[in-house]
């Protein structure tokens, strides 16, 4: 995370800006362009008095991105499978259909899921109409299940009322 902080002395005003990079696997050299150019539009608003106050590493890596291995099938998946997920049968993906009381219902668990969704960077495929969310769940990276996968049914499963 990068923070700038610039105060304008008459007012006493603190302004501070906070850039969270998204953690996609983004090669370093295109990542460090996308730093100056954001801080180079920053400072050209902010004026000289903008610093640099901190910089986390840049990461190119993915956590939990490998493929689940068969034990992890044995031991993770299938308590998931026990409680209604279902792997599809042309793709290494499992899917379930969630049906809640009305549409304020459906859209408010699909709410609690799009807020870990963007935390994991690991988003569900799904389908809404009224009361009913479908839901499909895969890793585009490993082509298949990993672990987030995992992760997202498991809550799905528990915030489902
Ligand atoms: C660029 C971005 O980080 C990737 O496309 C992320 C976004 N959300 C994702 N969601 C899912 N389900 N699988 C992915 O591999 C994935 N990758």
């Amino acid at each position: 995370m990068i923070l700038l902080s610039s105060s304008r002395s008459l007012y006493n005003t603190v302004c501070s800006i906070a850039i969270h990079f998204h953690p996609a696997a983004v090669a370093g050299a295109v990542q460090s362009a996308i730093v100056s150019k954001s801080i180079n539009s920053i400072t050209s608003r902010t004026g000289p008095v903008a610093r640099l106050v901190s910089v986390s590493p840049l990461s190119t890596k993915r956590k939990m991105a490998d493929k689940l291995s068969k034990e992890q099938r044995d031991t993770d998946l299938s308590p998931l499978l026990k409680a209604g997920w279902k792997i599809q049968d042309n793709r290494d993906a499992i899917e379930k259909e969630f049906l809640f009381k009305n549409f304020n219902e459906a859209f408010g668990f699909m709410s609690r899921v799009a807020l870990l969704a963007e935390k994991m960077d690991h988003h569900p495929e799904w389908f809404n109409v009224y009361n009913k969310v479908q839901v499909t769940l895969s890793s585009h990276d490993v082509n298949g299940l990993s672990k987030r996968d995992i992760k997202m049914a498991t809550f799905m499963d528990t915030i489902f009322k």
